[in-house]
């Protein structure tokens, strides 16, 4: 039976699905790769990570699955959006990627805001956020002008293993929409705004749908993971509009939260919107639909920094063993997520996170708790704002991300968000819905319809809201959501004061 390869470029890792064309799973594999952090702020990867990584997991696979290389027929993806990889002539990366992450580009954001004015608003449908691509892009004409101009092609993470696995360079809408340089709603590159910043066209990879076709897997790396069938590579999405397919976000009553590194909200939305940049707003996998989302940056990445700082050698489930027997709200302990600053809703790069309410009968486990608690409050930050901005409230919402996995955060969700949260049978929602992509580009399935009502389905068990956790965390949350307020300032003096020395 035919195999598709979903391949999802996260942040922290990535994760490859082998699915059968019955949207079976036969095996998943991952391999992890640092974040590198040279200054405050920055957030860096050297694209040749994530080629190690796709090579330590197309080799695991053609050694655990006996038919791995007679059977698979697709492979698409999805990844980490908006971070700006730069080939030279000979597709050679002549600088780390920056991350979606890295908020150096404060300045930048703010002269791209001046020079626009309403026309960035009209054209992208987003407003300048330090982790869009083009400040990423500002920032390296400015800071490394003789990196610059060796700059032959600029492209998103996924589109470099794209490139590597086909030799062809193409990127899709979904991840084009996170450039700042798309014309969202004429689904072209906008020849306005890339003059106005000297981009020139040249450099942009050319557009294609996510289901489109960008080539066929090299000869050589046929060879060298003996695969024997020729193997079609097709564009895939950006990890959130991927996870949006595979989670099946087709109505406007459900959205999608994702805890990975970072932690998204996001809703389908079926035709062009203008949430005058109060929420992102992209285009989806499915041709011709888009998507509005909210992001905490630091989600899962405060879990991990929490755990690497105070638990050092545990893993995710030892730290989180004991969560469950603190009640909610930590015992009066608060945590802000904002370690590497906030997008919504505060957009604020220069904000910092913090601990509030310390006192002498708080152990490691009050600590994560309100951890995990500080992450979800900030994502029902955003949950509240889209409900609000989009006048309609959630009937349910999909969770996906690592934090999906362990289900006190789940019942967490429940409670904080007042809202039954499901989950897929399948881990992972930004590689099924790449799975998706390829089953469909393929030709398994007519429509992106039928794969879905194969390829998605949730678990039986969901979690349900408890009455008086949501009580308490109402007003817990009502408390949480003053800090941001309270803090914001002494951020932003000790950032300041951290500069001047
Ligand atoms: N067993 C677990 N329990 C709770 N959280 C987890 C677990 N495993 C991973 N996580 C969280 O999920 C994050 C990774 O999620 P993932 O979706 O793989 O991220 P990304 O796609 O950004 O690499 C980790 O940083 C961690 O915070
Ligand atoms: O910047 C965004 C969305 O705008 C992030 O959601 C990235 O797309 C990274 O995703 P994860 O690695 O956390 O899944």
């Amino acid at each position: 039976m035919p195999y598709v390869l979903g391949i999802d470029l996260g942040t922290s890792s990535l994760k490859g699905i082998l699915m059968n064309e019955k949207g079976e799973v036969i095996k998943t594999k991952s391999a992890t790769y640092p974040i590198d952090t040279p200054k405050q702020g920055f957030s860096e990867q050297r694209p040749e990570y994530w080629v190690v990584a796709l090579e330590n997991v197309l080799t695991g696979l053609s050694v655990d699955v006996a038919d791995f290389g007679d059977e698979l027929i697709g492979i698409s993806f999805s990844g980490q959006m908006h971070s700006l990889v730069v080939l030279d002539k000979n597709n050679t990366p002549i600088y780390p990627a920056i991350l979606w992450n890295d908020v150096r580009t404060t300045k930048q954001c703010q002269e791209i805001t001046e020079r626009l004015g309403d026309r960035l608003l009209e054209i992208t449908k987003n407003i300048a956020l330090e982790g869009f691509t083009l400040p990423k892009i500002l920032w390296l004409q400015e800071n490394e002008p003789e990196i610059w101009k060796k700059v032959a092609q600029i492209m998103l993470p996924k589109d470099y293993l794209g490139l590597w696995l086909t030799g062809k360079s193409h990127t899709e809408y979904s991840d084009a929409a996170g450039t700042l340089l798309l014309d969202i709603e004429n689904h072209r590159w906008s020849k306005e705004i890339a003059d106005a910043f000297g981009v020139d066209r040249s450099i942009l990879p050319d557009l294609v749908e996510s289901t489109d076709q960008i080539g066929v897997l090299k000869e050589e790396l046929k060879a060298r993971f003996k695969i024997n069938t020729d193997v079609k590579i097709f564009a895939g999405g950006a990890d959130n509009a991927a996870a949006a397919l595979g989670v099946g976000l087709i109505n406007e009553d459900m959205g999608l939260i994702s805890m990975g590194t970072s932690g998204v909200v996001s809703s389908y939305e079926p035709k062009i919107a203008d949430y005058k940049g109060k929420l992102h707003f992209f285009n989806h996998t499915i041709p011709g639909k888009y998507y509005s989302m909210g992001v905490t940056l630091a989600a899962g990445n405060s879990l991990n920094w929490f755990k690497e700082t105070f638990g050092k050698g545990l893993t995710f489930n030892e730290l989180l063993a004991d969560v469950y027997t603190v009640e909610p709200g930590s015992n009066g302990l608060l945590f802000t997520p904002y370690i590497v600053g906030e997008r919504t809703p505060h957009f604020d790069s220069n904000i910092r996170g913090s601990f509030l309410g310390i006192s002498a009968h708080h152990q490691l486990k009050h600590f994560s708790r309100s951890v995990l608690e500080g992450i979800t409050f900030s994502l029902r930050d955003s949950k509240d704002m889209m409900e609000k901005t989009k006048g309609k409230k959630f009937q349910k919402l999909i969770s996906v991300g690592g934090g999906a996995q362990n289900p006190d955060i789940m019942q967490m969700q429940a409670d904080i968000f007042n809202c039954e949260m499901v989950r897929l049978t399948v881990e992972q929602g930004p590689g099924l819905g790449a799975c998706m992509i390829a089953a469909y580009g393929c030709g398994l399935y007519t429509t992106l319809e039928e794969v879905t009502k194969v390829f998605v389905h949730y678990k039986e068990a969901t979690f349900l809201p408890k009455p008086d956790h949501v009580k308490k965390y109402n007003t817990i949350y009502g408390i949480w959501k003053d800090i941001y307020g309270a803090t914001a300032d002494i951020s932003h003096r000790l950032i300041n004061s951290n500069e001047e020395e």
